[in-house]
């Protein structure tokens, strides 16, 4: 039995319950995320990066964007002109404007599992439920962002860290992104999970037999990779982490 979604392809679409942007109370926001608060303001400036030697970790610094654990550094190599500027509206503000909690969900699986249309279900939902997600899916993002990367083992590792990096940056701008790509190394999702505060990156494994993917083969690779035209092992090799 395949663990997905079922969606009603013809479901009519209820009006939103939350308030949008446009019925917020400007001023309260505002005021809400202390724009004219000058004690606030102070925090603008921006601070210095250490030494290599004296930073904190790369995920002290991930935590830093999303308000978990304010840090000053850059763990940048030996760059000591990186500066981390930190904002007096942060996640928070941004999460109460749009009344959600930001995060990450985390769609891995193979080839023709069904990534892309239980993320595209899954958004839809949340946006009829009033809620502001996006999708990123790994298709998508090599025509532009991945574009020099390719499916070479290291070039994956790339693919997925860089998706990692701006999903991150939309939970921390309050969104819930759905990311949705092979991603088939376990090390991999977790370095992208340790970016984000506990709990905040959800993920979800499309468990459909291999047999099941070959068999819709919706873009041909698997006959492809049958036929040694691209890297079979590449493709399935993810008896899945
Ligand atoms: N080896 C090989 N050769 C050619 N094309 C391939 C290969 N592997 C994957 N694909 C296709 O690329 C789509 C995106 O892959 P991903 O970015 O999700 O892969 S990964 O996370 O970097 O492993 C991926 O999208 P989905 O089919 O939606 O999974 C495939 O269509
Ligand atoms: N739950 C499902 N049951 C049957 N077919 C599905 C299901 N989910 C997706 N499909 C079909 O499988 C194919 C691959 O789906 P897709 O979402 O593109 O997979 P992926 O993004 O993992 O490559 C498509 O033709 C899609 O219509």
């Amino acid at each position: 039995m395949e663990k997905v979604v079922a969606v009603s392809a013809g479901a009519t679409r209820p009006a939103i319950c939350s308030p949008s942007l446009a019925e917020v109370d400007f001023r309260t926001s505002v005021k809400m995320s202390g724009f004219f608060n000058v004690s606030r303001l102070r925090s603008l400036q921006p601070i210095k990066a250490l030494e290599e030697s004296a930073t904190a970790s790369v995920v002290q610094e991930s935590a830093a964007i999303s308000g978990n654990n304010l840090c000053q550094n850059s763990t940048v190599a030996k760059s000591t002109n990186i500066l981390w500027h930190k904002n007096s509206v942060d996640k928070r503000d941004r999460q109460q404007l749009l009344q959600q909690k930001g995060c990450v969900i985390w769609i891995t699986g193979l080839s023709g599992s069904g990534k892309s249309t239980l993320a595209c279900a899954l958004s839809q939902a949340l946006h009829w439920r009033g809620k502001l997600t996006y999708i990123l899916d790994g298709d998508n993002c090599r025509h532009g962002l991945n574009r020099d990367l390719s499916f070479k083992a290291e070039d994956r590792v790339e693919n997925i860290r860089r998706i990692g990096e701006v999903a991150k940056l939309f939970a921390d701008a309050g969104v819930i992104c759905i990311a949705c790509l092979i991603s088939p190394y376990r090390k991999d999702r977790d370095a992208c999970r340790s970016m984000l505060p506990e709990g905040d990156f959800i993920e979800v494994f499309m468990d459909v037999p291999l047999q099941v993917c070959e068999a819709r083969d919706p873009k041909g690779l698997y006959k492809l990779a049958r036929e040694g035209k691209v890297l079979l092992g590449l493709m399935i090799h993810m008896n899945h982490h």
